[in-house]
């Protein structure tokens, strides 16, 4: 088999998505997902310049050698925009094997480890008793796991919460970046106040998580993970940036709120300090950013001699494509940890027909060859790409903050 064309589809059915088309002298093809939000056409033209003409010709089961082949070969290895190009021709390979061989991609990895995949969705409102309203919709829908956001007074608007009560949430809200304002002594003094009224008004048995996006110095960090103990936090999310790896070992000394990370690393070498001194307790590099299936397969084995388990970044601005392969990964993994999932727009879920199914606060993959995506090129065709921006973070008193 070689391959014959790869093709780079841009859509924005209500928000930009990049999908990679490669087309083999068989008649089967594949798709990867290359979304990397807000930067959308960087990552299209390395795929288009440096990535598809060099793809013509070779046999697409080489995928350990292809994906070799873009790594070391750039030169200039890691970053994003590099890594989400070579995850999405990882994928789309992938897709092609499956199937080639007439299996879902999940009996290619290794086989079924488990029978479902628990997903975390998202509750968010303006303000405690608003988050709440949503906690209870998604428990009613069958959520065993909740990730949850909410106003904090006195701060105009904040991460994860959607403008309108129950709108979709969606950051890259404008063409260039729109600007917030971020107090972190309100937020401290807020938050935990909403792990409390979750509890109260659930129990225990619901997984509660939040993201508190990378805004927090470690000290701080340490003191809102002490903080919420009593509320058994399913995990605390990116409470600091996290390009600083030692800052972690801090948090870790003071808390035992178990800590997720990595949904902007984009390679193991990004993980492997905060894995090996097991300072953190989930990993969500995902499929898309993190180099595709070769790459964070390597991820996962790292984190399983740690105990270290996944927790996928899942957010509307990766496509139903990395959704669907995610899934795959979810249901043979065996370091599984949970699954995040933001459902996508009904205009989405048509341009790209899929197999997975969600019942009862679980995901299974669908039994499809390959990952089970497909892309209604048509349709895609009748939603010119828009550029959208993410937000920036100012202090109080001005200063730029990490968003
Ligand atoms: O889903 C999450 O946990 C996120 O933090 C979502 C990010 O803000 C989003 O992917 C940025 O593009
Ligand atoms: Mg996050």
């Amino acid at each position: 088999m070689k391959i014959v064309d790869a093709r780079v589809i841009v859509t924005c059915p209500g928000r930009n998505l990049v999908t990679l088309k490669i087309e083999t002298d068989e008649g089967i093809y594949g798709i990867g997902d290359a979304t990397l939000n807000g930067r959308e056409l960087a990552v299209v033209a390395y795929l288009e310049e440096h990535v598809a003409p060099a793809l013509i010709g070779r046999d697409p089961s080489s995928i350990e050698d292809i994906w070799q082949f873009f790594y070391r070969g750039a030169y200039w290895r890691r970053g994003p925009v590099t890594m989400s190009a070579i995850g999405a021709v990882d994928m789309a390979l992938w897709d092609i094997m499956g199937k080639a061989a007439g299996m879902p991609l999940y009996k290619l990895l290794g086989g079924k480890s488990r029978e479902r995949v628990m997903v975390y969705g998202h509750a968010t409102g303006h303000d405690i008793e608003g988050c709440l309203e949503e906690v209870q919709r998604h428990v009613d829908l069958g959520y065993r796991a909740v990730r949850v956001q909410c106003g904090i007074p006195g701060i105009a608007s904040t991460y994860g919460v959607a403008k309108k009560a129950g709108e979709r949430y969606e950051p890259a809200d404008s063409s260039l970046p729109s600007e917030n304002v971020w107090s972190t002594s309100k937020y401290l003094n807020h938050v935990p106040k909403l792990f409390q009224a979750v509890r109260e008004r659930f129990g225990d048995d619901l997984h509660i998580l939040h993201d508190v996006h990378h805004r927090l110095t470690p000290i701080e960090a340490a003191r809102l993970g002490k903080e919420v103990e009593p509320y058994h936090l399913f995990w605390l999310e990116d409470c600091v940036p996290a390009e600083n790896q030692s800052a972690f070992g801090l948090i870790r000394q003071h808390t035992t709120t178990p800590l997720a990370v990595g949904e902007v690393f984009n390679s193991i070498h990004d993980c492997r300090e905060l894995i090996e001194s097991q300072s953190i307790d989930y990993i969500r590099a995902t499929l898309t950013h993190a180099g595709g299936i070769t790459h964070v397969r390597r991820i996962a084995a790292l984190a399983e001699l740690y105990h270290v388990r996944t927790g996928f970044h899942g957010p509307t601005d990766l496509s139903p494509v990395c959704m669907g392969a995610a899934l795959h990964f979810d249901t043979w993994v065996p370091n599984f940890g949970i699954q995040e999932h933001m459902p996508h727009s009904e205009e989405i879920e048509e341009v790209f027909p899929h197999a997975y199914r969600f019942e009862d606060g679980h995901f299974t993959p669908g039994e499809a060859p390959g990952h089970g995506v497909d892309i209604d090129e048509a349709l895609a065709a009748k939603y010119p790409y828009k550029r959208a921006s993410l937000p920036v973070n100012r202090l109080e008193d001005g200063t730029l903050w990490h968003w």
